[in-house]
């Protein structure tokens, strides 16, 4: 197999956003929906204006005193040329520590600026539940959460504050070299003012290309994920080449939308040196008309340091595009809505957990027919219903609507008389336990996973519901015991291993309602009697298929197509 990948070099982007339009170049400058988002991050990007300033200022401050001293040296006046070359030291060390500082501040900000992003989208990740990630492409989110806030960073830590630079400095030397030389002042403006506009007419170009380089980036990144995640069963079937194929176009796709790109950034990096280069030929002729040194060697080193934050914009865009073309992902993260509201005011959990379903029906979103249809159920409290019926006849769905993943499109869900969508989702989901068919262990140790239930169990409350649950003895006999670190979903365990420790989980959480999707699928008789004890004095909906279970069960519901065909007592 040959996999070849060409990633795009991070210091050659160009921008991209979603609000396309050749006349917006400015909006790309400072990208709307960035700076809206920049909002949280205020103070640490103004700390980093501050220094950049500060910075800027310390350049100016050494350009004048240097002119200053050659002026001095053409009169002969040596006394002033030492005193101003010792100025020009002092601000020489004064700049090295503020650039110091800069850097400091800016690394600070740019760690500040990242968590506080990935807080936000992983709370809104959160918010959106296991609905959003079966439409959308986990590999997509994960390169938006990584790649994409990564690329933030220098957006919001080298590129904003250096916009204001840019737009701070030359004004006000150019601003100050009208009172010197107003010829060279002028050109420098037309010179200035044209390569901070002009490059804007290839914005829209660049948008369209930009975005369209995310998302080739985005697709690969995903097919990796896919693959790695797959591994085992791409081996199974052979299916390991092909794989390598799909790949390698992948990565093919990325390096055309890469050298698509960097073609009009070219343009636009040209065009900028050439008014870079005009208006210093131009500001050094009009220098030649100077009437004294003072004003020549000025207009020299304003023009030089005119120039400087124009220069360090454009490599701090070179260093920040990533953040714009990943805002569209981001964008897509933030503005999706949850599938459910939480709207809920009460937070207490009835006593009383008898579950109703009452004429339910429920379509998926995008999908033609209902997965349930008009069902109706009682599980009395402290008692077990099995929900049985063929594959696809509704019955994950309706465990899903108990714990609220969607609300149903007609129909009630209510526990001990309280409509579901009354509770908060806190105080619905903390009443509900569940062992779902396939258990998620996170990379950790097993006393972490469990703990997941219940950060304040002791470890004598860890190992009495692993008791319950029939793993202690298999934990005990583990390297490190409840320290042994469990690899990445699990791995180094077996499925029944996998499921008892969910079921120790469960009753780490002490919920009064209990959802087993198939949880006995994997587990001995052994750990089926332990799992009655701890159905006992519980409200239970089990999802089951075997015979062994379903006679567990006080109560028996027959699914067929999304509807109850019978309810056996
Ligand atoms: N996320 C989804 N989006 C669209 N349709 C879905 C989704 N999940 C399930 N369905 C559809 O809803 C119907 C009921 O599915 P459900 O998973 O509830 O069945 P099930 O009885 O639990 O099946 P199984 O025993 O195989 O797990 C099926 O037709 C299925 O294709």
């Amino acid at each position: 197999m040959k996999i070849i990948t060409i990633y795009a070099l991070p210091q050659q982007g160009v921008n991209s956003s979603p609000e396309a339009g050749r006349w917006e170049g400015l909006r790309v400058i400072v990208h709307r929906r960035l700076l809206q988002l920049a909002g949280s991050v205020k103070g640490p990007i103004a700390a980093c204006v501050g220094l950049g300033l500060a910075v800027s200022a310390a350049y100016v401050a050494q350009a004048v005193l240097l002119a200053a001293a050659l002026s001095a040296l053409v009169r002969g006046d040596v006394p002033a040329v030492v005193r101003l070359v010792a100025w020009t030291f002092a601000v020489i060390v004064t700049r090295a520590a503020l650039l110091w500082a800069r850097e400091s501040v800016t690394v600070w900000a740019g760690a500040v600026i990242k968590a506080r992003l990935r807080d936000r989208l992983i709370a809104h990740l959160a918010r959106l539940g296991p609905a959003h990630l079966t439409g959308a492409r986990t590999g997509h989110v994960q390169t938006t959460l990584v790649d994409g806030v990564e690329g933030l960073d220098p957006y919001y830590s080298r590129y904003l504050p250096q916009v204001v630079v840019t737009f701070c400095v030359p004004v006000a030397l150019v601003g100050w070299l009208f009172t010197v030389n107003a010829a060279a002042a002028a050109i420098l403006a037309v010179a200035v003012a044209s390569v901070l506009i002009i490059p804007r007419f290839w914005d829209a170009t660049l948008l369209k290309r930009g975005r369209g380089r995310w998302t080739a980036f985005a697709e690969l990144a995903s097919d990796h994920l896919e693959a790695m995640q797959g591994m085992a069963t791409l081996r199974a079937f052979g299916a390991v080449d092909t794989l390598g194929a799909r790949l390698a176009r992948r990565a093919h796709d990325l390096y055309v939308t890469t050298m698509r790109q960097l073609r009009i950034s070219l343009v636009e990096t040209g065009i900028s040196a050439l008014f870079i280069q005009a208006g210093t030929a131009g500001a050094i002729l009009a220098a030649t008309t100077a009437g004294s040194a003072w004003e020549a060697f000025a207009v020299l080193v304003i023009t030089v340091e005119c120039f400087r934050p124009v220069k360090n914009l454009s490599d701090a865009w070179h260093a920040g595009y990533l953040g714009i073309t990943a805002v569209d992902g981001i964008e897509d993260l933030l503005s999706a809505s949850p599938a459910v509201e939480d709207r809920g005011r009460r937070n207490d959990f009835p006593a009383v957990a008898t579950i109703t379903f009452e004429r339910v029906t429920f379509t998926y979103p995008g999908a033609e027919h209902p997965a349930v249809r008009d069902v109706g159920f009682t599980v009395e409290h402290g008692r077990t219903v099995a929900l049985v019926g063929p594959s696809g006849a509704g019955k994950s769905t309706l465990a899903a609507l108990l714990q609220r993943h969607y609300d149903p499109g007609q129909g009630t869900i209510s526990i001990g008389g309280v409509d579901i969508r009354d509770l908060t989702l806190d105080a619905l989901r903390g009443g509900i336990a569940v062992v779902a068919q396939d258990t998620y262990l996170f990379h950790g140790t097993v006393a972490e996973n469990l703990r997941l239930a219940r950060p304040d169990a002791t470890d004598e409350e860890l190992a009495a519901a692993a008791r319950l649950a029939a793993a202690h003895d298999f934990i005990a006999e583990l390297p490190d015991g409840y320290d042994t670190r469990v690899g990445e979903r699990g791995t180094t365990l077996s499925g029944g291993q996998r499921q008892r420790l969910a079921i120790a989980r469960a009753l780490l959480a002490d919920a009064p309602v209990l959802v087993l999707d198939e949880a006995t699928s994997h587990v001995d008789a052994r750990t089926e009697q332990a799992l009655s004890e701890v159905r006992r004095g519980r409200t239970c909906l089990m999802i089951a298929h075997r015979p062994d279970t379903i006679r567990q069960a006080d109560h028996v519901v027959v699914l067929e197509n999304g509807t109850v065909l019978e309810a056996v007592a």
